[in-house]
């Protein structure tokens, strides 16, 4: 068993790392029984797939599960979604010392952590996340949202979880695609500030694709320690620390949004893909060596990622990219920081950036 310390003061809490947790999870979640049950949110995939194994654990000691299965997909993350659960948990009467749980992928942990943070004003939730993505990144931090039809992740809150309980073992049955999704995020810590860790990738990431458990474990615990360290130091995104995080997403939210939230181009491949972008955009700029963006899109593709907007779907010109990116949520005083890079592992916060040369650059992009 692994265990990560995410070092928030009062709101400091564990990340437990473990193959076959979820058949043991009883000893973790006892604690927080109230009323006799625990409530359990989750998606009609995880439900099939993974719910059981939490069942069964609890019920071994006498713990029963009241389950709210919502529907899959992003469209879940929205003021509808929100709705439905709030409604739900309310009918249950949920009460604010309740901690609810959420399990499934970054859909049902963003949409219960919203939930619980503004439910009677605030409740505590537990995430178990049973994708990549979710394991590696959106299960630790606190960032919790819907989507709006202004764009990605609007309205939120910053909601630590108590705990965090992650079984590698709950990826055995995630399909292949939704595991490349989730590597992109892996490969992030690597391009942020690691480049030991990107060669690592470069030269495991086939066999953590293809489910190794010792490849898996590695990149887990990797990601999450490096997670667990830039959220310490800056919890609410306000010194730029934490912003490193959101390389690739300024262009991956705009590429999310013309894809409409959809399966057509799921949040970790528009990273990929926008990871990829800013690389360019960097080399373009004259910021890092043509080589190292080569390289990270080389990687990429190789992974079965989206490197460019062809390959990501998106057929929309510089001018309408750059009309979604004025929602981003680091915009400031008009302007918009953007994460660019001097080389692989040397992401940093360009306040800089001009947004002209950001949509002439990816006119150039969609005719390649
Ligand atoms: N809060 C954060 O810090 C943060 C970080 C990264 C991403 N996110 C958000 O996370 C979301 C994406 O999360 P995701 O990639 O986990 O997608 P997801 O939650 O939609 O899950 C992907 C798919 O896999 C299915 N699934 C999940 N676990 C499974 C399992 N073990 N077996 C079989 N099927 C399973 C789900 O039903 C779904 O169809 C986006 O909304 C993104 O914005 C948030
Ligand atoms: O935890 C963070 O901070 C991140 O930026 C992680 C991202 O992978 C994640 O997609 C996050 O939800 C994006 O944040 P946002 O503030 O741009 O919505
Ligand atoms: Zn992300």
């Amino acid at each position: 068993m692994t265990l990560v310390p995410v070092s928030l003061g009062t709101r400091s809490y564990d990340i437990v790392i473990e193959d076959g947790l979820l058949d043991r999870a009883d000893t973790h979640l006892a604690p927080y029984v109230r009323n006799g049950r625990l409530v359990v949110v989750t998606d009609e995939n995880v439900a099939a797939a993974q719910l059981s194994r939490l069942d069964a654990s609890l019920a071994a000691s006498g713990i029963g599960i009241t389950p709210i299965v919502l529907a899959p997909g992003e469209s879940t993350k929205s003021w509808d979604g929100l709705e439905r659960l709030m409604n739900r948990l309310l009918a249950l009467g949920v009460e604010r010392k309740d901690a609810i749980i959420a399990l499934g992928g970054g859909v049902i942990g963003d949409l219960v952590g919203f939930a619980a943070a503004i439910l009677k004003r605030g409740c505590r939730f537990i995430q178990i996340p049973t994708t990549l993505l979710s394991q590696v990144d959106s299960s630790v931090g606190g960032k919790t949202a819907i989507n709006t039809s202004a764009g990605k992740n609007l309205v939120g809150a910053f909601h630590q979880p108590v705990l965090v309980l992650i079984d590698p073992t709950s990826l055995d049955t995630l399909p292949a695609r939704e595991v490349r999704a989730g590597y992109a995020e892996v490969v992030k810590y690597g391009l942020i500030d690691d480049a030991d860790f990107f060669a690592w990738c470069e030269a495991n990431g086939t066999a953590l694709l293809s489910g190794d458990p010792a490849a898996r474990a590695y990149a887990i615990e990797k990601s999450v320690r490096a997670k667990a360290a830039i959220v310490a130091e800056d919890e609410e995104e306000k010194t730029g620390r934490r912003a490193l995080l959101n390389l690739g997403h300024t262009f991956g939210h705009a590429l999310e949004a013309e894809t409409g939230y959809s399966d057509r181009l799921l949040h970790g491949e528009a990273v990929a893909a926008g990871m990829a972008l800013a690389f360019r955009f960097s080399a373009a700029q004259g910021l890092c060596s043509a080589d190292d963006a080569a390289r990270v899109g080389a990687h990429l593709g190789a992974a079965g990622l989206p490197a460019s907007l062809r390959q990501a779907g998106v057929s929309a010109d510089g001018a309408a990219l750059v009309a979604h990116m004025l929602h981003d949520k680091k915009m400031e005083g008009g302007t918009l920081p953007f994460l660019l890079a001097r080389g692989i592992g040397q992401t940093y916060l360009d306040k800089t950036v001009d947004l002209n040369s950001v949509a002439t650059f990816l006119d150039q992009e969609a005719r390649q």
